[in-house]
This record gives structure tokens, sequence and C-alpha cells, in this order.
């Protein structure tokens, strides 16, 4: 699918902010995916697409993951994190993109996962670093991303980790699967 066609399909399931975040996740993903070897088709599509699910009502997505074969815990976790599984889901199914990799970085966009693809590093990372974004600690994983991408993706993954314990909030363990993993592809 090509870009164009791909950001028409995506922008009225958006809202305005939401779809400009969209777009530099796109730009962000394949600068990643040039200066790592990702293949930059493959980051460009799966970037435009990673937050399709992002409005679907709550009913909605929790049906598709009641229905479904997605993790049914999700389902004991904040709803926020139900869009990126849900969304793989609907790409596939509503707009026919059967690309498992594609898929799959699209599903694991906002948690991470053990053993996560360059794909997955480089839609993870994008979305967390796109020059939109505030976070605390932000400047680091950026100088981090364009230097190592398992160490960008590391910090990321960290940082989000502290970010809900320094909030109280329970933290869905793919989380810390991916910071596991990624630890130990750390040569530091
Ligand atoms: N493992 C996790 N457990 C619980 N919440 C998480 C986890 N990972 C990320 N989050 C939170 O999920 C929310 C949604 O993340 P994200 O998809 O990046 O949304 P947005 O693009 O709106 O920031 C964020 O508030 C983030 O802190």
């Amino acid at each position: 699918m090509e870009r164009d066609e791909a950001l028409a399909v995506v922008k009225p399931k958006l809202k305005q902010e939401r779809y400009d975040h969209t777009v530099r996740v796109m730009e962000t993903s394949i600068q990643l995916a040039q200066t790592y070897g990702v293949d930059e088709k493959k980051a460009e599509i799966a970037a435009i697409f990673h937050d399709y699910a992002k409005y679907r009502p709550i009913e909605e997505m929790r049906r598709w993951i009641q229905t479904t074969y997605l993790p049914k815990d999700l389902l004991h976790y904040h709803h926020e994190l139900w869009h990126g599984p849900v969304g793989a889901k609907l790409v596939e199914r509503e707009v026919g993109i059967h690309d498992r990799e594609i898929l799959e970085s699209i599903h694991y966009h906002t948690t991470g996962r053990s053993h996560m693809t360059p794909l997955d590093k480089v839609i993870f990372l994008a979305d967390y670093i796109e020059p939109g974004r505030k976070f605390p600690g932000l400047s680091d994983v950026r100088d981090a991303a364009w230097m190592d991408l398992n160490h960008g993706c590391w910090m990321a993954a960290k940082n989000t980790i502290q970010f809900l314990m320094s909030k109280n909030q329970p933290i869905y363990p793919e989380t810390f699967n991916a910071y596991n993993a990624l630890t130990k592809a750390n040569k530091n």
C-alpha cells in the first residue's frame, strides 16, 4: 500500500492531533529503519497504522479481546493498553494487511515484549521519541536511539516502568519482559 493511500485510510479514524503524531511516528520510524537496516516500507506502514484503534469504543475493544485469540490478561489492565493488540486485529480484518511482522509491531507498540523484532523496536521507540513527545528523561532516550537501537528501547522501557511505578500504577508484564530481554542485549 502506498503512503498516501495508507494515510488517507487512517486519517478519518483519528483526531487531528493523533494524526499529526502518527505522521511524526512515521517519519521517525523511517529514519530509525534507515539507521538500523530495517525494512523502511514495513516501518512506514506499521507506523501509519500503529494507532488505528486508538478511538474505538472501550466496549468494542473489550469484545475483540474476549472473542479472538488476543491475550485475555489485557482485560485486567488499563484500556489504554488495548488499542495496540486490537489495532493489529482490525488492521488485518478491515484494511487487509496480513504481514505478520507489521501486525506484531502494531500489537506491541505500547508495551514492547520479550524478543522484540527489529521492526517492533523501531515502532516502539519511534512512538516514544517522536519530536512532539514530552516525557521526563526523553532527551537521553533520543540520544541513545540514534546510537544503539537496543539501548534506546531499553531506556524507553525502563522510563515507562519507572514512570508507572512513581504513579503507583499497575504495569503490564510484557514491558518487564521487554526490559529484561533488552538488558541482556545491552552491551554496557
Ligand atoms: N506495561 C504497561 N503497563 C501499564 N501501562 C502502560 C504500560 N506501557 C505503557 N503504558 C501506558 O499506556 C499509556 C498508553 O501508551 P501509548 O500507546 O504510548 O499512548 P499515547 O500514544 O497516548 O501516549 C501510557 O500512559 C503509558 O504510560
